[in-house]
């Protein structure tokens, strides 16, 4: 067993993740698509030592979504821009496999994690089916998702392997560029994919990116086990969580991996104060946002510091917490958690003081993958 530390990601969602939050006096009515407040939110994240950003993404929307999805940036797009004002910390997109393109994704999440210098990170999910109108595929449907996925997995993979590490030369002298026995084809043929390779980017500081997944259903464990690297799940139930996990890393296992380079990451919206009732008065100011009968679920996270931080280290020492990924709700959710409850972790020691790695698989401590090439 690797004692890691317990890691820190911090999901940054604009006017927030929810129907009313935008209203609050605190937040820009326009925060997801403002430029300034992405950055703004990034530096504290990597001042704090958070070990990556984290975007959620939407692929079909109409009038009754959360307001953050009717108008948002693009992942790689807004991920690249911060990687210039940041220096450590990962960046990591979504991008729904039922809607995009292996090549393309491969080319794209590559080119950031080069861009960041081995930053990047990929939430590689189904989505729901409804997105299919609006990328030509409704000749596919729900019982098409995994087994799509998995293809596109298998194609992303292989193709971020085009190049072995030494495979450029780049000697002016003699005038070599590049060893072609170092790049390989991966002249894939699938159900729903037919792509022949190589990629056209070399392999990153950290190999490859890490691959995240989020889902519950147990075709999207039988792919996870075979491909995942981090897993986003509700943080809401600790029981379930813990069976989740023994279930998930069973199935890892029996794909020969080892356990250990799987990572569970639920995710949470805290509400912190120096004191319970700082943290409830938070709470209902948010919920003052809301129409007349309209209330928050009550958030896992929430009351004082302490409190949080206790529950916090019980979910990290029960295996089913390798890394915390907050929201936040309220909107000096980052703030306040940074404040409050990131110096208890550090001085309960389960939280690092300083990045050790400049890396994303650095920063989550998973192995480096070898090239599948490398003889
Ligand atoms: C924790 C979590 C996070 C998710 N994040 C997204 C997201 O950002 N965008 C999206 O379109 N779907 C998201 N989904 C939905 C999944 O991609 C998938 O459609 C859903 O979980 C149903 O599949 P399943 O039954 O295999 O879990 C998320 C699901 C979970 C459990």
């Amino acid at each position: 067993m690797i004692e890691r530390k317990l890691k820190l990601g911090g999901i940054i969602d604009g006017v927030g993740w929810s129907y009313f939050g935008w209203r609050h006096p605190d937040i820009p009515a326009n925060a997801s698509e403002k430029i300034d407040f992405y950055v703004e939110k990034a530096i504290q994240l990597e001042n704090a030592k958070f070990d990556t950003i984290f975007l959620a993404d939407v692929s079909h929307i109409g009038p009754g979504m959360i307001p953050h999805y009717l108008s948002m940036f693009e992942g790689i797009s807004i991920l690249s821009a911060l990687s210039m004002v940041t220096h450590s910390i990962g960046l990591t997109a979504t991008i729904a496999t039922s809607y995009a393109d292996p090549f393309t994704v491969a080319r794209q999440i590559a080119s950031l994690d080069k861009i960041s210098n081995g930053r990047a990170g990929w939430n590689a999910i189904t989505s729901n089916p409804g997105g299919l109108a609006n990328y030509s595929r409704t000749h596919l449907s729900k019982s098409d998702l995994y087994p799509l996925k998995e293809e596109f997995l298998v194609i992303v993979e292989g193709l971020w392997d085009s190049y072995e590490d030494d495979a450029f030369i780049r000697d002016k002298k003699s005038g070599v560029f590049f060893d072609p026995s170092k790049m390989h084809s991966l002249n894939y043929t699938g159900n729903y994919f037919s792509v022949d390779g190589p990629l056209n980017i070399s392999r990153s500081r950290q190999g490859r990116p890490v691959i995240s997944q989020a889902g519950t259903s147990s075709a999207f464990m039988d792919v996870a086990a075979r491909h995942a690297e981090v897993i986003m799940v509700p943080g809401d139930n600790f029981d379930y969580l813990k069976g989740f996990t023994v279930e998930l890393k069973r199935r890892v296992e029996n794909q020969g991996r080892s356990p250990n380079d799987l990572l569970i990451m639920p995710s949470h919206s805290p509400i912190v104060g120096k004191t319970e009732k700082e943290a409830l008065e938070k709470l209902r100011e948010i919920e003052s946002l809301m129409p007349i009968g309209h209330r928050l679920p009550r958030p896992q996270l929430l009351g004082s510091a302490e409190h949080v931080a206790e529950k916090i280290e019980h979910w990290y020492r029960a295996g089913v917490m390798d890394i915390l990924l907050i929201r936040q709700d309220y909107p000096a959710g980052f703030e306040d958690f940074i404040k409050l409850v990131v110096p208890i972790l550090q001085e309960k020691g389960i939280f690092k003081k300083e990045y050790e790695a400049n890396t994303l698989r650095g920063n989550l401590e998973l192995p480096y993958p070898e090239n599948s090439y490398k003889e």
